[in-house]
């Protein structure tokens, strides 16, 4: 199997003067849980950063408040909780009624573990017609399944780290780290999804294109940079880039703005909002870049 590897970056055009916030895509983020409302307001920082038009945010009733209260610019939709203060499996109707006016989805940050999380994943990974970013507990849920999937009706990204992808697979997270380009190959085209195998050098990979991102830094690894990423290629995604050209654009953006956090707080003050801060600087050298 011959891999083109891809260097160039995905093209997205400026705005135009007469655009209106339906011009960039509604992004829909499930996530957050009791004791990580953090997971579900770092991602949608990254997605309202990354340029979506609108950010819903649907969480647990229980973190809702401190969500909402995070950043007046989110929508929030109340989910179903269970006993544990996850989202229960019973929010899959909220959740498929609601994707419907939606662009782009992103589930899985923040939420915990729960047997009912399980099957609402698989339903969300077959069922819904929209684009959809799938990360951390939203992996966790699928881990060992995935040879029983269905066909999605929509692009799919996987933006695992590589414990994650460890799990996924049933390897181990040094066998992920010395075959980082192989496997995420072998995952992507057997599944038919866009894998971002996350970690110094980004890989990004349909199964027939590839690239590592060269942006990032070791300042970045630090709770919730992850999470943002995942809001950040949703709303990549709700602009109309195709899966692979928003994972790989939204690798590059999240890493510059790492970079740039770096270059003025340094690598240990560097702090998981501090990425959405940065995200406007590293859009400006995109478009510097595109001429
Ligand atoms: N504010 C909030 O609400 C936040 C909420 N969050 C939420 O927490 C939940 C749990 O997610 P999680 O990633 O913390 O735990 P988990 O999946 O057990 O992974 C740890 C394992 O992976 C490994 N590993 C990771 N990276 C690696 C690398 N580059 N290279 C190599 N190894 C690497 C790591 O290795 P080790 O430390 O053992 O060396 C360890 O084995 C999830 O829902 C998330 O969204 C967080 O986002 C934080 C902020
Ligand atoms: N040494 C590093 N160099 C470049 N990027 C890094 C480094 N360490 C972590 N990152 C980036 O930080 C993010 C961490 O994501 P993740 O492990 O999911 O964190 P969390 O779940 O806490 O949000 C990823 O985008 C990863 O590529
Ligand atoms: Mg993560």
């Amino acid at each position: 199997m011959s891999i083109e590897r891809v260097t160039e970056l995905p093209f997205l055009p400026e705005r135009s003067q007469d655009a209106h916030k339906g011009t960039f895509g509604r992004v829909l983020i499930a996530a957050g849980s009791r004791g990580m409302s953090g997971a579900a307001c770092l991602a949608g920082r990254g997605a309202l950063r990354g340029g979506a038009g609108l950010v819903y945010v649907a969480c647990p009733p229980e973190i809702l408040p401190t969500v909402a209260a995070a950043e007046p610019s989110y929508l929030t939709i109340p989910l179903v909780e269970d006993l544990q203060g996850h989202i229960a499996e019973t929010s899959l109707d909220i959740l498929r009624i609601r994707a419907v006016g939606m662009s782009a989805l992103a589930i899985g940050p923040g939420w915990g573990k729960s047997q009912g999380l399980q099957s609402l994943t698989r339903d969300l990974y077959e069922q819904i017609r929209q684009p959809m970013v799938l990360d951390a507990d939203a992996l966790n849920a699928l881990a060992g399944s995935f040879d029983q999937l269905g066909r999605p009706h929509a692009g799919r990204v996987l933006t695992p780290h590589p414990g994650e992808f460890a799990r996924m697979i049933d390897s181990d997270i040094s066998t992920v780290q010395d075959n980082r380009e192989d496997m995420s190959v072998d995952f992507a085209h057997r599944h038919n999804v866009v894998l971002v195998l996350k970690g110094a050098g980004t890989v990004v990979t349909d199964g027939k294109r590839l690239t590592v991102n060269p942006t990032g830094n070791p300042g970045m690894a630090t709770g919730g940079t992850g999470d943002v990423l995942t809001g950040l290629i949703a709303a990549l995604l709700a602009q109309g880039l195709e899966p692979f050209a928003a994972a790989q654009l939204g690798a590059w953006l999240h890493g510059l703005a790492g970079d740039l956090a770096a270059a003025e707080r340094s690598q240990p003050g560097l702090i998981a909002s501090d990425l959405p801060e940065f995200l406007p600087g590293a859009w400006k050298q995109y478009f510097s870049i595109q001429g």
